[in-house]
């Protein structure tokens, strides 16, 4: 993907083919599809057969991601994992740290993937995931995410919420928290992603730090409901307009050079 400086870009999660239709009704609205199942965790890892389908139901300019689940410290299980989820057609993979309780696991894990992925498809885009609440499970610290996405060869650094109880990505990591680990995935040339019941009220936030990539679909998902709800196009044009407004009031709020 040939990347916008400063675009914030949006990430949307269906969870089968039928969501990913509604996707598609909205394409124009999103930049990113990212199949997940979330049944299986918060970054829980779909079939090959529905990425696949995914991948044909979706406009071909649209970029299919997979998640490759919320992962134990098995670099060898990951590495053959991602792959398949390349082969199967996604051309960003995110993985979940889940069982990674120091960067060194994390970075075994991430190197393992990486290597596994860009063999196989050199302009994969692989994104090494944290948790903002990550206190909650005992796993690596969500600060440590993009020296980890560095020392693995990743191409980008994110933070999802593990558990989805309803709280917030800000509420465990707050906005000049999440300002720092853009900063520091900028600092050395990674993307920096961030979700977690992401809601059209955190946009400011998220834009004003210099996020690249939003990960969103409880907010698109009817009566906000990321498991029983489905994926509204209508949410998603809605939660597109409000992220457009927001990008205008930044560019118009900074000053000009000169
Ligand atoms: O990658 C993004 C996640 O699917 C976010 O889901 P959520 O907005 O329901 O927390």
């Amino acid at each position: 993907m040939r990347w916008k400086e400063s675009t914030l870009l949006l990430l949307i999660s269906p969870d089968s083919v039928e969501e990913a239709l509604d996707c598609a009704k909205a394409a124009e609205h999103l930049d990113i599809v990212d199949v997940k199942k979330p049944d299986e965790g918060s970054l829980g890892a779909n079939f090959p057969w529905v990425i696949r389908q995914i991948r044909d139901t979706v406009p071909a300019d649209k970029p299919v991601s997979a998640t490759v689940g919320d992962v134990p410290y098995k670099p060898g299980t990951v590495a053959q994992a991602a792959l398949g989820a390349t082969v199967s057609g996604a051309t960003y993979i995110k993985v979940g740290l889940y069982g990674c309780t120091t960067p060194e696991q994390a970075i075994d894990v991430m190197r393992g993937v990486v290597r596994a992925v860009k063999d196989h498809q050199p302009d994969a885009f692989v994104v090494a995931s944290g948790y903002a609440d990550a206190h909650r499970i005992g796993c690596v610290n969500p600060l440590a995410l993009p020296d980890i996405a560095r020392r693995s060869g990743c191409d980008a650094a994110m933070l999802d919420t593990a558990i989805k109880d309803g709280t917030r990505l800000f509420d465990h990591v707050p906005p000049d928290l999440c300002a720092e680990f853009v900063r520091q995935a900028h600092d050395v040339g990674l993307r920096a992603a961030l979700a977690g019941s992401v809601k059209a009220a955190d946009l400011a936030a998220l834009t004003r730090i210099g996020t690249d990539i939003v990960g969103v679909r409880g907010a698109v998902c009817e009566g906000g409901d990321r498991a029983a709800g489905r994926i509204q196009p209508q949410l998603v044009a809605a939660f597109r307009a409000e992220m457009d407004r927001h990008a205008r009031e930044h560019t118009a709020s900074v000053p000009t050079a000169g």
